[in-house]
């Protein structure tokens, strides 16, 4: 199998708190250096999408999540892969974040969001979410 024929599926949390939304940025040594993400990572065989979820807000943030709404799944084919996002609106349940893989992480309106340099397949997530708080969801 060539490496374009990978394709993972990706969760990823879209943590909301009063008001704002956490943006966190890629470090320089992960794949897609320095872009900015939504926190989460790949789903492991056997696991649902929140148990994944769940799981990589501990270890990457060392934080607890209550899920909530999913919002619609994006595909990106990038140049070595192809990833589908399954993005979850969130909000911390408990915990401090502590940044164990991410560069920093910062928190924004939602429409200040794509002022970030976003990973490419997180694109359409922000514009689902954003919609969503238009149309008065959120
Ligand atoms: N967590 C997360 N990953 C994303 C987002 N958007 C996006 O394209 N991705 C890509 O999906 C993959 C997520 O896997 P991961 O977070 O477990 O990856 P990783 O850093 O361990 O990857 P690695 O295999 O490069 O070490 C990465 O290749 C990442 O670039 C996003 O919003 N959140």
């Amino acid at each position: 199998m060539s490496a374009k024929a990978i394709h993972i599926n990706v969760t990823c949390a879209i943590i909301e708190q009063d008001g704002l939304v956490l943006a966190a940025q890629r470090s320089a040594a992960m794949s897609l250096p320095l872009k900015w993400e939504f926190p989460g990572g790949k789903i492991d065989p056997g696991e649902t999408p929140e148990e994944c979820l769940r799981r990589e807000l501990v270890e990457e943030m060392g934080i607890h999540v209550i899920i909530g709404k999913s919002l619609p799944t994006s595909m990106h084919h990038y140049p070595t892969f192809a990833v589908t996002l399954h993005p979850f609106v969130c909000s911390i349940n408990s915990g401090v974040i502590v940044l164990h893989e991410h560069a920093a992480i910062v928190w924004l309106p939602p429409e200040k969001l794509h002022t970030l340099d976003w990973a490419e397949a997180d694109v359409p997530v922000i514009g689902s979410y954003l919609a969503e708080c238009k149309a008065g969801f959120r």
